[in-house]
């Protein structure tokens, strides 16, 4: 295989300087709308990530009755099968090569949805985890607003906070299996091209799993590594950030919501040095959404209203010849079309 050229997204260590990480954050999520922030353990404990991976594996190795008595819900919620899912409709044949559970909610620490019974006596640990992943994603969303002015600097984090009312949020835990040597079938996907439907996305990767790609600016795609240059040393992977369609809505367009992909690279196809695509791969998103009755109109900040929506940004702008949109409405229109035959089915 060739070595990559990968993607050149900054590291960040938001533990220093609230000012600078604040501007470092901004100039990345402009430029690459891709962040990694250093994981030094002070957000989110390495063993606090590591025992969610622990479940994970868990969770999709329980006998598949299990898993099917917690189907996907049009509340996005539960488990959905292999090849269930297509996040790049216009351009898939078939669905994402993957499994997926989705947490939505809990209510004083329980999961307001069936689980797994192998996982049910994890659920604690599970809100916790998904808490620490809140409390961190508030953290972003301030530093975000602090780096673009916006007025007040916690517009972003207080769109978000529980306590305001019911939001999309989901703590999501993914399986791809490899794909088997007698498996022809090249045009599967681990997950098809796509943009995050949210406001930003928090992914943690494990070591040597390559597969994740990001689209850039000359429409080329780029591996993005598990461990950067420089967090080799580091107690656990970077934390990747990714800005979603909501906070590049609400800034015009100046924060960029990225597209991107989870394939097999294959022979012949670039990847990242010391991963492979060859094993199991596990990842975890914690997709943050604001409250749910948010409209998605242009925040308050002077950075904003200078900003001349780029023409191409306005392809899945719903304020380009729709009425605004609210956070909820916008998530409904996205997962029915990723979810095609769920919603034929239901109709
Ligand atoms: O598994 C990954 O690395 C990314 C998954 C992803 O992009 C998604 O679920 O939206
Ligand atoms: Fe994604």
């Amino acid at each position: 295989m060739a070595t990559a050229t990968v993607a050149n997204i900054p590291v960040i260590d938001i533990s220093g300087n609230q000012q600078q990480a604040a501007k470092e954050l901004v100039d990345a999520a402009i430029e690459h709308g891709f962040i990694f922030i250093k994981n030094t353990g002070q957000d989110i404990p390495v063993e606090a990530v590591d025992g969610a991976f622990d479940l994970s594996r868990k969770l999709f190795s329980a006998p598949v009755e299990e898993k099917q008595s917690c189907v996907y819900q049009k509340n996005n919620r539960g488990w959905s099968s292999m090849k269930y899912e297509t996040l790049d409709p216009k351009n898939q044949r078939v669905g994402d090569f993957k499994e997926a559970f989705n947490f939505g909610e809990f209510v004083d620490g329980q999961a307001q949805q069936p689980i797994p019974p192998t996982i049910a006596p994890y659920e604690a640990q599970i809100c916790a985890f998904r808490d620490l992943c809140y409390e961190m994603s508030l953290r972003i969303n301030t530093l975000l607003g602090i780096g673009l002015e916006v007025d007040p600097p916690d517009f972003f984090s207080a769109a978000h906070l529980r306590e305001k009312g019911a939001s999309g949020t989901i703590l999501r835990l993914l399986y791809y299996p490899p794909l088997a040597n007698t498996d022809a079938d090249r045009e599967d996907v681990r997950a098809g091209a796509h943009s995050d439907y949210g406001s930003m996305t928090m992914l943690f990767r494990l070591k040597g799993q390559a597969g994740l790609e990001i689209q850039t600016r000359e429409n080329t795609w780029a591996p993005v590594p598990v461990c950067p240059p420089g967090t080799e040393n580091d107690p656990a992977p970077p934390i990747l950030v990714n800005i979603g369609d909501l906070l590049s809505y609400w800034t015009n367009g100046l924060l960029r919501s990225t597209v991107h992909r989870v394939v097999f690279p294959g022979p012949g196809k670039e990847v990242v040095e010391g991963e492979t695509d060859t094993d199991p791969r596990y990842s975890m998103a914690y997709f943050c959404h604001p409250v749910g009755t948010m409209p998605l109109t242009p925040v308050p900040s002077e950075r904003v209203r200078k900003v001349n929506a780029p023409a191409d940004a306005s392809a899945g702008n719903p304020h380009a010849e729709r009425k605004v949109l609210t956070a909820d409405e916008h998530l409904n229109m996205r997962l029915r079309a990723s979810y095609l035959q769920f919603y034929k089915d239901k109709e």
